[in-house]
């Protein structure tokens, strides 16, 4: 299945209205700091679960849902009691399993479960039972007795069904052969056939990746398919034994008959879920959706994106402007269980268009990270959906610009660029555990170092024998686009400001030496941010579906700066000069250079002349602070501008990238760069100022494209200016 445009459709569209989930949960982290119904932070005194049945069965110090309001913990707590999720929690705490390490997806498909047996009493099909029962049912439902679903409260079996024992085995018998092999519940494709038996045959991507390189990624491909088997067989075991639990039944589950309508709606789950995210991008939850989403597939080109909208209010309806492909492979019978959302609270999924789509064309959102080279994709979408993408950009011969760009490495050691599977795995270790320092181990300044020796030298050398080895050339240096840079940009931006609020934390009486090293991290952070902004920028003109991406970046780069100048440090050691600024005579009009404004219509943004004036003239005020953002960073020195690359196509030519990179601004009041120009100092935090609310305005305007204009309207009219006048991050 497949859903398509039913007109035209411009940029930035609405495609569906706030489409409410079928089930949905947090992730075991937001527990403690989010309402477990409405996903709105928790208030310093939050609600517990009502209805608290049966707690002797909860262990202490098990995690437990908590809510903002009575009315939130009235309308989910009975889900949370009722599905078994609070025993799964109980189990997972205090004996986790080994092939997960979080609880979500396995809560959100008990709560799942428990909705589509409560849907099927609802719709009372149960008296047409078992003569008129589609697939879907009787898989749900089982037979009785064997059967643990069948045994939920409140819920009648059909008792004169089944007569005898051995009748229930044999129902059992077939229910498990007709049924482990089908496709849909409610619509939705399971997978699951392809999740667990065709892993256990040859592996189709194996296969694939033999073809076009044969070296790669064999052994990783089938130790994660034998690591997929096992987790859906441990994780739906244990659900199976949490819903017994709650049941008062015998929490023995050894069969794998005895859980299988647990692996489906698992495998259903592991191929629809989608990650639900807060208006900073963070991950907080999961849910699962009805058809309207679920059917959309698939693209690493996508022309479609999605938002959640929070809260338990609903006002807004727009139409839908896509319809299923085709209303075959379900027939009356078979739509007993179709449906379109169970909730009237949790977090509702609008999709967006960012390309103009025609009428009658496929709609299609992206499932992975589209900064990942083609390998890593592929990859990633055969392991957790079994499919090998077909998109225009995972067929083009040669590689798109994008793919190329995204493993481009420099040109300085050509040889070892072309041996280089082994190097390349040996960096990609090594970016790896530098990332982990901060990740894991909560060690900033080692990430710091590590990365910025990987990204000025390809490898990582020993600080004290720098100077000797800083003349044997480069192993293995990569493009400033390259994904392992864009992640060691991301992690830097991060770990240089945590290093800088780390240190003003432990000195709360810092004298001026430690804030200058505070001010040059903090400096140094927002100088990997703008790097990062105008990288995948460079990026996003080659491929309009990473404007989500560029528009987070450019927003972050803005907030970063503004930050930066309005910082104290600047009156109490480096440009007193600065505190006299009138920061709310900064221009909140049309720019006289770029004409970049407030109010462009999401239209313009589609045109490559428009995008390029506006980064023209980014870069051009960048030119003024670059050398003073870099000049703490050893990797960042080597890049003269970090958003218009012209200066990479002079200064080595990649062996498997034809640079492009924009012709040098020629419009008026944009002079060609001087990368590096030193300017007066006065000029510096004014200059500041100017980038950051370019970047701050032209990431807003990028974000009304995927998030819509009625969602960000009040934040972006306002902010920049309140981002001025109230930093929130420096000192
Ligand atoms: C969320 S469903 C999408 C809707 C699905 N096509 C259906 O008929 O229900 C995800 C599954 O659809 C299939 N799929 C999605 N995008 C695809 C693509 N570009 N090529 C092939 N299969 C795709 C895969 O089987 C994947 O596991």
């Amino acid at each position: 299945m497949e859903m398509r445009a039913v007109e035209d459709i411009a940029i930035g569209r609405d495609l569906t209205p706030p489409l409410p989930p079928l089930a949905f949960v947090l992730n075991d982290a937001a527990l403690s700091s989010h309402c477990s119904a409405c996903f709105s932070t928790l208030p310093p005194h939050p609600f517990f679960p009502t209805l608290l049945q049966n707690p002797s069965h909860v262990r202490k110090n098990t995690p437990t849902p908590l809510y903002c309001s009575p009315l939130c913990s009235s309308l989910d707590s009975p889900r949370h009691f009722s599905s078994g999720e609070s025993y799964l929690l109980s189990l997972f705490c205090h004996s986790p399993p080994s092939t997960w390490d979080n609880s979500s997806d396995l809560r959100l498909s008990l709560r799942l479960l428990y909705g589509f047996r409560e849907h099927l009493r609802d719709c009372s099909v149960l008296p047409s039972f078992p003569g008129s029962t589609t697939s879907e049912q009787r898989l749900l439902l089982g037979g009785k007795k064997d059967y643990p679903f069948q045994q939920i409260q409140n819920v009648e079996g059909p008792d004169d069904y089944l007569e005898n024992k051995e009748e229930q085995r044999e129902n059992m018998k077939s229910c498990c052969h007709d049924e482990i092999v089908r496709e849909r519940i409610a619509g939705l494709m399971t997978n699951r056939e392809r999740l667990i038996f065709e892993a256990t045959k040859k592996d189709q991507f194996q296969g694939i990746n033999e073809e076009e390189n044969p070296n790669e990624n064999r052994d990783d491909s089938s130790e994660s398919t034998e690591s997929v088997l096992e987790r859906i067989r441990e994780g739906a075991a244990l659900m199976a034994k949490a819903r017994r639990m709650c049941l008062n039944e015998d929490e023995n589950v050894e069969k794998e008959e005895e859980f299988v309508v647990e692996e489906v709606v698992l495998c259903l789950v592991l191929t629809n879920a989608v990650e639900v995210q807060d208006r900073s991008g963070c991950s907080i939850g999961v849910a699962v959706y009805g058809t309207s989403f679920s059917w959309i597939n698939h693209s690493c080109s996508p022309n479609a994106c999605y938002r959640f909208s929070m809260g338990l209010e609903n006002n807004e309806q727009p139409r839908s402007r896509i319809v299923p492909a085709a209303k075959t492979g379900h027939s009356e019978n078979d739509n007993g269980l179709m449906m379109e959302g169970q909730h009237l609270y949790g977090p509702r999924i609008i999709v967006r268009s960012i390309k103009a789509v025609e009428k009658g064309k496929e709609v299609t959102i992206a499932y992975t990270d589209l900064l990942q080279p083609k390998e890593m994709r592929q990859a990633e979408l055969w392991l957790k959906y079994r499919f090998s993408c077909c998109c225009q950009r995972c067929v083009a011969v040669p590689k798109t610009y994008l793919d190329c760009a995204l493993q481009a490495l420099s040109a300085v050691n050509p040889d070892s660029c072309k041996s280089s599977i082994n190097e390349i795995e040996k960096l990609t270790q090594s970016f790896g555990d530098a990332i982990n320092d901060y990740l894991s181990l909560g060690d900033p300044r080692s990430c710091c170092m590590k990365l910025e020796n990987l990204l000025s030298h390809g490898h990582l050398i020993d600080e004290l024998l720098e100077p000797k080895e800083a003349k044997s050339p480069p192993k293995l240096k990569l493009q400033p686009f390259h994904h392992l840079s864009l992640d060691a940009y991301t992690t830097l931006a991060s770990a240089y400001k945590v290093q800088a609020s780390d240190l003003l934390a432990l000195n709360s009486e810092a004298g001026s030496q430690k804030l200058e090293q505070a001010f040059n991290m903090y400096k140094t952070s927002a100088a990997y941010s703008l790097l990062l902004a105008g990288a995948v920028h460079h990026l996003y003109m080659f491929e309009s579906a990473l404007v989500a991406s560029v528009a987070n970046f450019w927003i972050n780069a803005g907030e970063s700066l503004l930050s930066l100048a309005r910082s104290s440090f600047w009156d109490s050691f480096l440009n007193p000069g600065l505190n006299h600024i009138e920061f709310s005579s900064f221009p909140t009009q049309k720019c006289n250079r770029c004409c970049l404004t407030d109010t462009f219509e999401p239209n313009l943004m589609q045109s490559e002349e428009i995008k390029r004036r506006i980064s023209n003239c980014i870069a051009k005020e960048t030119s003024h602070i670059w050398s003073m953002l870099a000049s703490d960073s050893r990797f960042l020195r080597l890049i003269q501008n970090p958003i218009d690359f012209s200066w990479l196509a002079s200064a080595e030519t990649s062996t498997d990238l034809q640079l492009h990179v924009a012709e040098p601004a020629v419009e008026k009041g944009c002079l060609p760069l001087k990368a590096g120009r030193r300017c007066n100092e006065d000029q510096v935090g004014m200059n500041l100022i100017e980038v950051g609310i370019h970047c701050l305005r032209y990431g807003k305007l990028l974000s009304t494209i995927c998030y819509g204009l009625s969602a960000e309207m009040n934040y972006y009219t306002t902010d920049y200016r309140e981002c001025i006048n109230n930093p929130k991050v420096l000192q």
